[in-house]
């Protein structure tokens, strides 16, 4: 690699990995206590980082391409040793060096698109916990170790964990000082303003897009707004997440540097030669709706058989479908959408399913999920059919008239390890951490030639709901 397309040279990865349980005992959301930890947590299970051990940072439309670059560089050390498969071995999943990732929805953000390097990650699945230590060889810590032929080990690893866990302990919030996450005094130090594009705003972009749609330019967009919480105590990030993974369990709970939320859309996730997605597009809202069984038919009825909720999602399907078919042998997306039932809202879903080229031989000579995700993104979920009159549109209508840059909403959260495999969910449902006592959040909806803008706004609101909620708002 002699132009590898980035000045700071890569890190030199090497890690170990070995099943032990979980530090302090308790669930992986536990972990999380300083805020600044890295996650990904579903039904309990999935991994969190801590500590840094390499960072890299990129913005511009070859911000996949770049960050793919510096990741091979970077695993480059280890990559002697894999099969394509995550599951092997000892049955511990092997998924080292493994790096968080967000990357910004558009490609000519100026908000960084990074990969996080965790020097700890914990982990947990199917029951079973490991740890990861990841160093890169050439930092100063360990370069003259290295050269000298040592290489990260368990027994280091303890004793650096203890360290790293003392260290953090003695950076946790004071317990004290911390909003109590629910009740009305909760509520009190904690206000909801518009973000820089306001709700009258937001109906009136919703207005333009429409007339745009009824022009014939395009066939559907996705319209976001902002909204800004402030907080009279620093914001306490560990309680947000932990609430989040426990009240949307189904959904993927993520944070990478001040990015946070629990996501319901996955735009990728690849392991060994499978890749899976599930895309969502059409959403009805579940406060006031009938409970039960009556709750059952009244999602039936206003997003199976509503046809312009079952067209909205089509054009997601098939935007995905048709840019992931290239890279596959064999793709299963069902012609009939199933009813995704959560806390705050229902949604119409497909899950697809797909068999990835290259999958003969023991080693990946397909695409890996940084790749996978580069040619996904961005879905009509998140950004409209055609792709590029809609992304144009959006920045027309968020960026150029309201001055709303999604940042790293919308675009792709998650991880990646070094064999190719990982997981890509869309960064919904989530907040960015500004400061301390900032934290700004973000909704959409997908447009069509029959949406109403007062419906959209308040679809939007219904969105917001677990972020608030988590913050300790009524909502
Ligand atoms: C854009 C968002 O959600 C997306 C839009 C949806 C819709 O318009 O029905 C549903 C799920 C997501 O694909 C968001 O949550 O902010």
């Amino acid at each position: 690699m002699n132009n590898p397309g980035f000045t700071v040279p890569a890190p030199r990865l090497a890690s170990c990995t070995y099943s032990a349980p979980l530090p302090g005992g308790n669930g992986l959301a536990d972990l999380l206590s300083t805020g600044s930890e890295c996650a990904w947590i579903r039904f309990g299970e999935g991994m969190v980082g801590l500590g840094s051990a390499a960072r890299f940072a990129t913005t511009g439309p070859g911000r996949f391409e770049a960050a793919r670059r510096w990741w091979m560089a970077a695993t480059a050390a280890e990559s002697g040793d894999t099969s394509r498969t995550s599951v092997p071995d000892d049955g511990l999943p092997r998924r080292s060096p493994l790096a968080f990732a967000a990357f910004a929805f558009a490609d000519d953000s100026p908000v960084d698109s990074v990969l996080v390097v965790p020097e700890f990650v914990v982990g947990s699945a199917q029951g079973r916990s490991w740890l990861t230590w990841q160093v890169d060889l050439d930092s100063p810590c360990y370069a003259e170790k290295a050269a000298a032929g040592w290489r990260p080990d368990r027994a280091d690893a303890e004793r650096r964990l203890r360290g790293l866990l003392a260290e953090t302990a003695g950076r946790k919030p004071d317990p004290a000082g911390a909003p109590a996450g629910t009740g009305a005094e909760a509520a009190d130090g904690l206000r909801l303003t518009d973000g820089v594009l306001t709700q009258d705003g937001y109906r009136a972009a919703v207005v333009r897009g429409v007339r745009e749609i009824e022009a014939g330019t395009l066939t559907k967009l996705v319209l976001a707004r902002d909204a800004v919480v402030r907080s009279a105590d620093p914001v306490d990030v560990p309680q947000v997440l932990r609430t989040l993974s426990v009240q949307y369990r189904d959904c993927w709970t993520y944070a990478v540097n001040g990015l946070i939320g629990s996501t319901p859309e996955m735009l990728v996730k690849v392991d060994g030669d499978v890749a899976r997605a599930r895309v969502l597009a059409g959403t009805l809202d579940r406060d006031g709706a009938p409970v039960g069984t009556a709750g059952s038919d009244y999602a039936r009825q206003l997003l199976t058989d509503d046809p312009k909720q079952r067209h909205e999602h089509r054009l997601a399907v098939d935007s995905l479908t048709e840019r992931l078919k290239p890279f596959t042998t064999s793709l299963e997306a069902p012609d009939e959408p199933f009813v995704l039932e959560l806390p705050n809202v229902w949604h119409l879903a497909t899950d697809v399913t797909a068999l990835l080229v290259g999958a003969e031989g023991a080693r990946r000579t397909g695409p890996g999920a940084l790749a996978l995700t580069e040619a996904l993104h961005p879905t009509a979920a998140v950004c409209g059919t055609p792709r590029e009159a809609a992304a144009a549109l959006i920045n027309r209508l968020e960026s150029e008239d309201h001055g709303l840059d999604r940042g790293l909403f919308a675009g792709p959260v998650g991880w990646l390890d070094g064999n190719g495999n990982g997981e890509f969910g869309i960064a919904l449902r989530g907040a960015v951490v500004e400061e301390e006592h900032t934290v700004r959040l973000y909704a959409g909806c997908g447009i069509v030639a029959a949406s109403d803008p007062e419906a959209e706004l308040a679809e939007t609101h219904a969105k917001m709901r677990p972020m608030l909620q988590a913050l300790g708002l009524h909502a």
